[in-house]
């Protein structure tokens, strides 16, 4: 039996048509992200799997039964299913111990186990007012797991947390997936918090899903411009950059234009299936350094972690076949 099962799912807002035939199946532990711009309809698509929003064709089947949408029960979603807003509320004034303990349906040992996963087991005696933000969202998801969930849904769970709450939430997540045996499938704008995690990707454009595959294919082979940039930046070559690398490397791209990121473009003192070029400019990005390099067919940023070059020196610019892509 299939866990989730999305199909053809279709809602329409106002009007608007926000999700288009969305159809895919999320295996139980199998580590699911979803990706796309602002109003691309990730959130949607979340709430419409958690039962929140009505879809206005398709089905959700999770573990074999029919998720009902709110328009057809009182109390909407699905006790297998925990969605985790963007927005999540917690009770004024209460001690974190007192907003745990009404949710909860575990024993005492279990209820232990789960704060310390989530790490707030340190937060019980707080008033939820004496809070940061990180600690108020590993409550809040700490609260949705106490009702035993199979299924996490997490929305942007990763926005306006400083780096260091944001390790933590990524401990939690590995330790909420292998501890608890919980899947999860989250939504994250960012290509850092996807790559790494995710075993399956999923790209949203204007409410359709235009591409699904592993972190490698989705950021190796993106299927145009919008999903390619969305997973960190790419030089599009021009036609005669595009003739150029191709006939350097024996390929033919059929009149498309050729796709490379910067980190796929390699320096070398010399060689014959190279093209040379002047570096325009550096830029320091930490654990690299980023190259505009001028060609006679055009400029092309490389990424090197070499710290030696300077503005004008002459450098020899090669790529791998298995690095390009066409569009
Ligand atoms: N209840 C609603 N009524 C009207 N329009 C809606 C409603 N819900 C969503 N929309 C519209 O649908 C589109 C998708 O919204 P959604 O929140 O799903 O996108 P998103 O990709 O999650 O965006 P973000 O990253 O900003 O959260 C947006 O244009 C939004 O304005």
């Amino acid at each position: 039996m299939t866990f989730l099962n999305v199909s053809g799912i279709r809602v329409e807002e106002a009007g608007k048509t926000v999700l288009q035939d969305i159809s895919f199946t999320q295996q139980e532990f199998q580590k699911v992200a979803i990706s796309g711009e602002t109003g691309s309809g990730k959130s949607t698509l979340l709430k419409t799997i958690a039962g929140l929003v009505q879809p206005t064709a398709g089905q959700v089947q999770f573990e074999g039964e029919t998720v009902i949408g709110p328009a057809d029960k009182l109390v909407p979603g699905h006790p297998g299913i925990a969605y985790l807003s963007q927005h999540f509320e917690l009770p004024h004034s209460l001690r974190v111990e007192q907003v745990l303990r009404y949710a909860n349906t575990l024993t005492d040992e279990e209820a232990g186990f789960l704060y310390d996963i989530c790490r707030v087991s340190h937060l019980l005696p707080r008033k939820t007012n004496q809070l940061s933000g990180g600690e108020r969202q590993r409550i809040a998801m700490a609260r949705l797991l106490s009702t035993s969930p199979q299924l996490l849904l997490l929305d942007e769970p990763f926005s306006n947390l400083d780096t260091a709450h944001k390790n933590i939430l990524k401990a939690v997540i590995r330790d909420i997936s292998e501890e608890l045996a919980i899947t999860c499938t989250l939504i994250s704008h960012d290509p850092h918090d996807t790559l790494s995690w995710a075993d399956e990707i999923l790209v949203l454009q204007e409410g359709k899903l235009i591409q699904q595959g592993t972190p490698e294919q989705i950021y190796k082979q993106p299927v145009n411009e919008y999903a390619a940039a969305l997973f960190g930046s790419y030089n599009r070559l021009s036609k005669a950059g595009t003739a150029a690398f191709s006939r350097l490397l024996g390929i033919s791209t059929n009149g498309k234009d050729m796709l490379v990121r910067p980190e796929s473009f390699k320096l070398s003192p010399a060689g014959n299936k190279a093209l040379t070029g002047e570096v325009n400019s550096i830029g320091f990005f930490g654990s690299f350094y980023e190259l505009e390099v001028q060609l006679p067919e055009g400029a092309v940023y490389v990424r090197t972690t070499e710290g030696h070059y300077s503005p004008g020196d002459t450098v020899q610019v090669s790529v791998s076949p298995e690095d390009v892509w066409h569009i």
